[in-house]
C-alpha cells in the first residue's frame, strides 16, 4: 500500500517543485508579465475559450502587449501590438518560424508534411519554395481566373433566384458554397459534390467541420505529458484516428482519380495534377503522405478563410450604410452595364479594397494565426522568452492597438484609401495574413476570391435586413476561424432603376 503511493507522490513533487525550481535557477531573467496561475495547470482554468482573442486582448491591457501565460507546463507568449508582432515576426523571424507539434495537428497532417503546421526544417523550407512557385504563384493563380469568375457568376444566379422567390438569403452558407466550390476545382478538378452521392457536397463539409472540431480540440498530453492517457480514456483519440481515416479515404480518392485519368483530354492542370508531376522530379522526397498533408493545407486554408472575410465584410457594411452605398457606387460605376464584374475590374476598385481590408483590421479570420513556437532561448524587450515557448499573435488586438490606429473600434475604410498598407504583412499594424517566413502563401488567391465575391455580391444587388430584423450581431464563433457565430441573413433585391454614371443615391432611385 506504502509502495502504491511512493511513486504518485514524487511524481506530484516533481511537478509541483522541481521543475519551477530548476526553471527558476536558469532563469536569468523575469519572464513577460502574466496573470498568476495555479500549482500544475497554470492559467488552463482562466481562458474564456468562447472569444479567446478578446479575453486575451482585454488581459493585455493589464499585463501589456509581451504577456507570460503557463498552459500546463507549457509555457505560452501572447503577442498583442503590432510593435511586438514585428519583434516576433521580422526582427527575430528565424527563431519564431517554427510550429508546436500538437497532437491534432500531428496526426491530420500525415506526422507535419505539410506546409501550415510542418516544424521549420529543410523539409519545410523545399515545400513551400515548390508550392510558392507552383500553386500560389500569380501565374498559376491567374490561371484559374474562369474558374473563380464561373463560381462567382453561379453563386450570383443562385442568389436571384431565391430573391425571385422573395426567400431570406443565408449568406453565410452561400459564401462557404462558393469558396469550396472555387478551393475544390482548383484543388482536385471538381466541386465536392462530385466526391458523394448527394447533390449537395455534404460529405467534405462534414469531413472540414470536423476537422476544425478535432484540430483545435484540447489533448491532455500537450499539456500535461504524464496524463496522456485521459486522451484515450474520454475518447479524444478515437475521433482523431477515425477522423484521419476518413480523411485519407477522401484524399486517397482523389488521387487515385488523378493517377487513372486520361490527362490528354484534361484542359488545365490542378493542384493535384501539378503535385503529383512534381512526385516525379522529387521523388523520394514528395511521397503520397506528403501530397495528402498540402492538400489539407489547400482545403483548410483556403476555404474558411475566404468565406469567413466576405461575410464579415457584409456584415459591416450592412451595419454601415454609407459605406454600403460608396462601395456600390463605386463598383456599379466602374463596370456600367456590362452585367457582372470580372477580375479585369479589380483593380478600379480602391474603395471595396479598402473596406475588405478595414474588415480584415476588425475582424481577422485567423486572430491568433497559427501558433508558433521559439526554436531557441531569446531576449525581447529584457524579458526571457525560453525555448519551446509557444507564441500567439493576437491579430484582434493589433488591429486594435490605439497607437496605431485612430478611432479603432470604428469601421471606416477611408483609412486605407491611399495608403501604402499591402497584403504581404510588412506593415506589423495589419496583419491578418501573418508575416515573416510563415505568412500565408495563398493570400494573392484569398484575396482575388473575396475580391471578385463582394464586388458581385454589390453590384447585382441591393441588400437589406429581413423583416423584423432591426441590427446584425457581430458574435464571433470559437475555434481556429473566426466565422460570424450566427449566420448572416439578408434581404437581396435586383436593383430595378440603376443609373450607373449618375451620382444619385442608388437607394433613393428605388
Ligand atoms: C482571405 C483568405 C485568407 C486569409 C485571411 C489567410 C490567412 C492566413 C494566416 C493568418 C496564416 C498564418 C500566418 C502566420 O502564421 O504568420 C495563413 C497561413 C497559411 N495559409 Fe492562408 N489565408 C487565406 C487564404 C488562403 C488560401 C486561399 C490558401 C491556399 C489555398 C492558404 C494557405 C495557407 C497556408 C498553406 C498557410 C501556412 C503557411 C506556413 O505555415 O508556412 N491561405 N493564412
Amino acid at each position: 500500500m506504502v509502495s502504491f503511493l511512493i511513486i504518485p507522490s514524487i511524481v506530484l513533487l516533481f511537478l509541483l517543485f522541481i521543475i519551477p525550481i530548476r526553471r527558476f535557477l536558469s532563469k536569468t531573467r523575469p519572464l513577460p508579465p502574466g496573470p498568476p496561475g495555479l500549482p500544475i495547470i497554470g492559467n488552463l482554468h482562466q481562458l474564456d475559450t468562447s472569444d479567446l482573442s478578446d479575453y486575451l486582448w482585454r488581459l493585455s491591457k493589464r499585463y501589456g502587449p509581451l504577456m507570460s501565460l503557463r498552459l500546463g507546463h507549457v509555457q505560452t507568449l501572447v503577442v498583442s501590438s503590432a510593435e511586438m508582432a514585428k519583434e516576433i515576426m521580422k526582427t527575430n523571424d528565424l527563431v519564431f518560424c517554427t510550429r508546436p507539434a500538437l497532437t491534432g495537428q500531428k496526426k491530420l497532417s500525415y506526422d507535419n508534411k505539410d506546409i501550415a503546421l510542418s516544424p521549420y526544417n529543410e523539409y519545410w523550407r523545399q515545400m513551400r519554395k515548390i508550392c510558392t512557385l507552383h500553386l500560389f504563384s500569380m501565374k498559376q493563380v491567374n490561371s484559374f481566373r474562369s474558374v473563380r469568375e464561373e463560381e462567382v457568376f453561379d453563386m450570383i444566379d443562385r442568389i436571384k433566384t431565391q430573391s425571385s422567390m422573395k426567400q431570406v438569403v443565408n449568406l453565410s452558407d452561400d459564401a462557404m458554397v462558393l469558396t469550396s466550390n472555387i478551393i475544390c476545382r482548383v484543388g482536385f478538378g471538381k466541386r465536392p459534390s462530385a466526391y458523394n452521392n448527394r447533390k449537395d457536397g455534404t460529405r467534405m463539409f462534414e469531413l472540414m467541420s470536423e476537422f476544425q472540431e478535432v484540430l483545435t480540440n484540447f489533448y491532455y498530453r500537450d499539456h500535461f505529458p504524464l496524463m496522456g492517457w485521459l486522451d484515450e480514456l474520454n475518447g479524444s483519440i478515437a475521433r482523431l484516428e477515425k477522423l484521419f481515416k476518413d480523411l485519407d479515404e477522401f484524399y486517397q480518392e482523389v488521387i487515385d482519380e488523378h493517377l487513372n485519368q486520361n490527362q490528354q483530354n484534361k484542359i488545365q492542370d490542378d493542384m493535384v495534377d501539378i503535385l503529383l508531376k512534381l512526385k516525379q522530379d522529387y521523388a523520394n522526397d514528395l511521397t503520397f503522405d506528403h501530397v495528402k498533408g498540402i492538400l489539407m493545407d489547400i482545403l483548410s486554408g483556403g476555404t474558411e478563410t475566404s468565406a469567413s472575410t466576405v461575410v464579415w465584410a457584409m456584415t459591416l457594411l450592412i451595419k454601415n450604410p454609407d459605406s454600403l452605398n460608396k462601395a456600390q457606387q463605386e463598383v456599379r460605376n466602374a463596370v456600367g452595364k456590362k452585367g457582372k464584374v470580372d477580375e479585369e475590374d479589380l483593380d478600379k476598385l480602391e474603395y471595396l479594397k479598402a473596406v475588405i481590408k478595414e474588415a480584415l483590421r476588425l475582424y481577422p479570420v485567423l486572430p491568433l494565426l497559427i501558433p508558433r513556437e521559439s526554436r531557441e532561448r531569446c531576449v525581447l524587450e529584457g524579458y526571457e522568452i525560453p525555448k519551446k515557448t509557444l507564441v500567439y499573435v493576437n491579430v484582434w488586438a493589433v488591429g486594435r492597438d490605439p497607437k496605431c490606429w485612430e478611432r479603432p473600434e470604428e469601421f471606416e475604410p477611408e483609412r486605407f484609401m491611399g495608403s501604402s498598407v499591402e497584403y504581404k504583412g510588412a506593415d506589423f499594424e495589419w496583419i491578418p495574413f501573418g508575416s515573416g517566413r510563415r505568412g500565408c502563401p495563398g493570400l494573392l488567391l484569398g484575396a482575388t476570391t473575396v475580391e471578385l465575391a463582394l464586388s458581385n455580391l454589390l453590384y447585382s444587388f441591393d441588400w437589406g435586413l429581413p423583416e423584423g430584423t432591426k441590427d446584425i450581431d457581430t458574435l464571433k464563433s470559437e475555434g481556429t476561424v473566426a466565422h460570424k457565430k450566427i449566420a448572416l441573413q439578408l434581404v437581396a433585391k435586383v436593383p430595378d432603376i440603376i443609373d450607373y454614371k449618375s451620382s444619385r443615391h442608388l437607394n433613393e432611385a428605388m
